[in-house]
């Protein structure tokens, strides 16, 4: 077999890092994205009802209600923004709120919508306010005001749009200005997976890469996965990796756990970063409560990266508490590090 350069790349600083670490991996990930909302896994809340909205609007004929998707990195929107289309039987059109720099870059992309259409938005809390207010009687009444001329003989007319259906996608639902945030009918939130459902990913998406993998291996992966597909499918194939250069190529508990100690992924999926969270608040602010900028400072990452990607899934889990004064380490916590909590009168863990 050849080994290409960056499978032995260093894992660190994020082996399980939410967000795809290159345009290689990009291209990967397209091809294991499942392609109907039957093959996508779990989030089954999310799926009952895009399944009867979807439902409905195809049989009305019309355009489905606009959705917004929020949650963590890695957990499906994109993907779920294309099984939407898909299902409806339409176009999407994809761009993300950076790109769209002026009202007109959206104009371009609104009026050349067919009927029904899905325009994905990713990152749609980045669209600048000039391209947001636009956004609005779109998204009421499929109609744009756009300004023709300049100075006083400027002057606006509307302009018509196809019925069509947003879909915008974001990690930070509270950085949605309110105004935008109640245009959308459908609001879903995606949840991490459990290993079972992350236990299907894996054996799905193996079956895609033809790797001979056992239950217990796939398993094993996806315990250590962070509740998040994007991380499972990645750890995936560098346990792949491992299995053809130290077994006979087949993924079974024994090589996956081998590999993944290798990639410095311990038993509960936590990386670096988490740890660094976890060890910052319980050395360096008594376990808390701490703020969050105080956390980014010690551990030097910014404070909307810690707050999106790396406390979800540590709250999820329950090491970490958010409070009005700031976050506090839980007893796993203390346990997952191996450190004695503290046993004072009236501490958090006291008596
Ligand atoms: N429910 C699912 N079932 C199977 N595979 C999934 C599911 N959700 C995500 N995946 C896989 O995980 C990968 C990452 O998903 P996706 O790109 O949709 O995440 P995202 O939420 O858009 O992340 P980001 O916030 O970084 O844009 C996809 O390539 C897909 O293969
Ligand atoms: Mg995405």
């Amino acid at each position: 077999m050849t080994i290409q350069t960056d499978d032995f790349a260093p894992p660190l600083p994020r082996m399980v890092s939410a967000a795809p670490a290159s345009p290689n991996e990009e291209a990967i990930e397209r091809a294991l994205r499942p392609k109907l909302l039957q093959e996508y896994v779990g989030q089954a809340k999310v799926r009952e009802q895009l399944e009867i909205f979807i439902g409905a609007a195809r049989k009305r004929g019309e355009a489905l209600d606009h959705v917004l998707l929020f949650g963590p990195p890695g957990l499906g929107k994109t993907t779920l923004s294309h099984i939407i289309a898909a299902e409806l039987g339409v176009n999407l059109r994809q761009t993300s709120g950076p790109v769209l720099e002026k009202p007109k870059d959206l104009a371009a992309l609104l009026t050349n919508l067919e009927r029904n259409d899905v325009l994905f938005i990713d990152e749609i809390h980045r669209l600048s306010p000039v391209v947001e207010e636009i956004l609005y009687p779109a998204l009421e009444d499929y109609q744009i005001d756009i300004m023709i001329g300049e100075g006083p003989a400027a002057r606006s007319i509307k302009l018509d749009l196809q019925p069509f259906t947003l879909v915008g996608a974001t990690t930070r639902a509270g950085m949605l200005t309110n105004p935008l945030r109640d245009r959308f009918g459908i609001v879903s939130r995606l949840e991490f997976y459990t290993a079972e459902e992350l236990a299907r990913i894996v054996t799905r998406s193996a079956g895609l890469l033809n790797v001979p993998m056992d239950a217990a291996g796939g398993f094993e992966i996806a315990r250590r996965s962070r509740g998040t597909p994007r991380i499972a499918n990645r750890l995936l194939r560098r346990v792949r990796d491992y299995a053809e250069v130290k077994g006979d190529g087949r993924i079974t508990e024994d090589i996956a756990h081998r590999a993944l100690a290798m990639l410095d992924v311990d038993p509960q999926g936590f990386d670096l970063m988490d740890r660094k969270l976890l060890e910052a608040v319980i050395h360096r602010f008594d376990g808390g409560p701490v703020g969050l900028d105080n956390i980014a400072a010690s551990i030097g990452e910014e404070s909307g990266t810690i707050e999106d990607v790396i406390e979800p899934y540590l709250i999820q889990q329950g090491y970490l508490q958010r409070t009005p004064r700031g976050r506090i380490a839980t007893l796993a916590a203390y346990r997952h590090l191996g450190v004695a909590p503290p046993t004072r009168d009236g501490d958090l863990f006291g008596a």
